[in-house]
């Protein structure tokens, strides 16, 4: 039997407390019947923390390099590099998977989800290191399909790759787990730590491409980490916005991709073609279109859109603001609007996860339509 206990020297000033035992997923019974009774016996919450790769696994051609990386740290790797964490939390952790977030897919969320929803029976916590680029789809897609109750999921990834001078993963890392342990994190739902701001996973969205502070929140952060502090802004909530969905998803080790329909999203400029939005219509069963303003188009690619047999989602370029249901164009003849639907404040990559749950569900029109006027749509 592999014992998969590593000691781990941290990079903590005081030499005596900054050892600490990891646990890798697997250990024998009697080791962890040992350790548990050690863990009840100090009280310390319990952290589950999952690795999926990013930049935050990354490493560089040499300490300047920022850009031209590679995923190569293991979640392990990972915790070998923050300060000591004893005295704050007991972990456990697992590796999903080690890719850049841009080969994150249906498959990828479900072991997500089926690996959030096992560690909620027993966790205290969850973290989960991502890659930022679609760290804000991910975080949707779980806070729009688990209901975590009091147990924070908190994601988390870095700008800078591990190598990089002033790496930002280890302290985006450390604070991450130490939001996931705070008392104060509880019933806060799916959570996101980055450059010492707290913010939701459901609002979330990546507005700059290289900087540290690349995460905005137009409805503002929840908190922030400061010194070894988590501070709120506010009492805890959840996104009231957002629709539950029960997918009741069983563990499939290779995932369900296959179960997921198919979305396209196209993005709206001057001349969009309508023969472009037809032939892309064919191969899939929903698209989202990110419409020049609030649901703007030119009106022979909206003619062309009212006569297709998918729904199509109206969503926007522009990154603030929200498409209202008032401006969804009708059908010249018939003035009905049956296929089309305003995506409200959601954005054209999250209007995608929240119609391929809608079609996964089976829902109709009315139903998606329902469930984007939540965002304020429909
Ligand atoms: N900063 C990052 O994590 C970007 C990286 N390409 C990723 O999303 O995996």
């Amino acid at each position: 039997m592999p014992n998969n206990d590593i000691e781990i020297t941290t990079i903590c000033a005081d030499l005596e407390s900054s050892k600490f035992t990891l646990l890798s997923s697997g250990h024998d019974a009697d080791e962890q019947d040992r350790l548990n009774a050690e863990r009840l016996a100090k009280k310390l919450p319990k952290i589950k923390i999952f690795g999926t790769g990013g930049t935050i696994a990354s490493k560089g051609a040499s300490a300047s390099h920022t850009a031209g990386y590679h995923v190569d740290l293991t979640i392990q790797e990972l915790l070998e590099s923050i300060p000591d964490i004893s005295k704050i939390c007991d972990i456990d952790y697992e590796q999903l998977c080690n890719v850049d977030s841009k080969e994150i897919d249906e498959s990828s969320l479900v072991s997500i989800y089926n690996g959030v929803s096992a560690a909620l029976q027993t966790f205290d916590g969850i973290v989960i290191t991502h890659g930022t680029d679609t760290l804000a789809e991910t975080t949707f897609f779980i806070e729009s399909t688990i209901d975590s109750g009091d147990v924070p999921v908190v994601f988390v990834g870095s700008m800078r790759p591990s190598t990089s001078v002033s790496a930002d993963g280890p302290m985006n890392l450390y604070q991450a787990i130490c939001i996931a342990a705070d008392k104060s994190s509880r019933g806060r739902g799916v959570l996101v730590s980055l450059n010492d701001q707290i913010s939701a996973g459901y609002y979330i969205t990546k507005t700059n491409a290289n900087t540290l502070d690349s995460f905005n929140v137009r409805q503002g952060y929840l908190g922030n980490f400061v010194n070894n502090e988590v501070h709120y802004y506010w009492p805890p909530a959840k996104p009231e916005v957002c629709h539950k969905f029960k997918l009741g998803l069983s563990p499939a080790p290779n995932g369900s991709s296959s179960n997921f329909p198919t979305v396209h999203v196209l993005y709206g400029h001057q001349s969009l073609s309508p023969e472009l939005v037809k032939l892309v219509a064919q191969t899939c069963e929903g698209l989202v279109i990110a419409t020049m303003g609030a649901g703007s188009l030119p009106s022979i690619v909206n003619d062309a859109i009212l006569e297709l047999s998918i729904p199509v989602i109206y969503s926007k370029r522009s990154m603030d603001g929200m498409v209202p249901r008032a401006n969804m164009p009708k059908h010249k003849s018939t003035a009905t609007r049956n296929n089309v639907i305003a995506s409200g404040h959601l954005n054209p990559e999250k209007s995608r996860i929240l119609l391929q749950l809608c079609l996964f569900e089976r829902f109709g029109l009315n139903e998606i339509r329902e469930v984007f006027s939540n965002a304020y749509g429909g």
